[in-house]
């Protein structure tokens, strides 16, 4: 592997990313981990789990190091970077949002839901209970095709997404695969918002069962993201037992009837919901 450790991707939690280069040629990106690792042990059959995943919406792992405290994990390089960078109105403007249209974001939440649902069946689901799903972790190939990264990491170095209020408040239930579809909810709300003001969308509109306009969206993609709204409000549920599997998710997400399925409730506010369930 050649690399001279000075093209720096950026920096996670679990130490820094680099672009590298296979002797055959392509360009992989290079995570060294930081020696803070907790849980460092179990890094060799974590490695060997990952490895045995294939799946087109989760990023391959391709190879790895491990030497003394030094542990690096390669991947295939990505050259469109993280969907954070392309939704994130706040950090980035307006203009880095709308490069995504609304099939853009329509076909990723759609394949991030397959890479999902993959992970909630394979046999590495059933020993992990959430994945800890974010945009910076949804990495876009060369054709916008998104690729979950970091998704085994959590086990040996926990960390929080999209925290489902699961999280913080036991009474309404375990911590589990509905944790990632909270997150997926989230994350849908964060796509919907970089094009649309979802507050008005979601709250005004729907809601009230009217149609909603979008502005320049054509009737095709309009079905897409009153489709991707409906997902984002079941899937944010305050109780993990009122969202859906993420296999229904998907069923809905690629369902062209879907839009005339029945909206889901608005989630209610945190502290209003736990106050009720204290009470309970
Ligand atoms: N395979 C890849 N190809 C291209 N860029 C990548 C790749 N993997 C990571 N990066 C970039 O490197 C940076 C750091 O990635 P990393 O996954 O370590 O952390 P993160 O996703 O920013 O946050 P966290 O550690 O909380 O998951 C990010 O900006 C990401 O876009």
């Amino acid at each position: 592997m050649m690399n001279n450790f000075q093209d720096k991707l950026g920096v996670g939690v679990y130490g820094t990313v680099y672009k590298g280069k296979l002797r055959s040629g392509p360009p992989v990106a290079i995570k060294m981990m930081d020696k803070s690792m907790e849980n460092a042990q179990e890094f060799p059959s974590l490695v060997a789990a990952l490895g045995s995943l294939h799946h087109v919406n989760l990023m391959q792992l391709i190879g790895f190091y491990s030497e003394g405290m030094k542990r690096a994990l390669v991947y295939d390089f990505m050259p469109n970077g993280s969907l954070q960078k392309y939704i994130s109105t706040r950090e980035l403007g307006e203009s880095v949002c709308v490069s995504l249209s609304y099939k853009n974001l329509y076909e990723i939440s759609l394949g991030v839901a397959r890479g999902i649902d993959y992970l909630h069946q394979s046999s590495f689901g059933n020993q992990t209970s959430h994945f800890g799903i974010k945009s910076h972790n949804i990495l876009l190939d060369e054709n916008l095709i998104p690729k979950i990264a970091d998704f085994g990491l959590s086990k040996l170095y926990p960390k929080v997404s999209y925290a489902a209020p699961e999280f913080y408040y036991k009474s309404i239930g375990d911590v589990s695969h509905k944790a990632d579809v909270y997150s997926f909810g989230m994350l849908l709300m964060e796509m919907i918002s970089c094009r649309t003001d979802i507050q008005n969308i979601g709250n005004d509109q729907l809601l009230a069962g009217k149609d909603i306009e979008i502005e320049d969206a054509t009737e095709e993609e309009r079905k897409m993201i009153k489709k991707m709204i409906k997902v984002a409000l079941g899937c944010i549920q305050m109780k993990p037992a009122d969202r859906p599997s993420m296999r229904k998710v998907l069923e809905i997400l690629e369902d062209d009837d879907a839009e005339l399925l029945e909206m889901p409730p608005k989630p209610s506010i945190v502290s209003q919901e736990i106050g009720q369930y204290h009470q309970e």
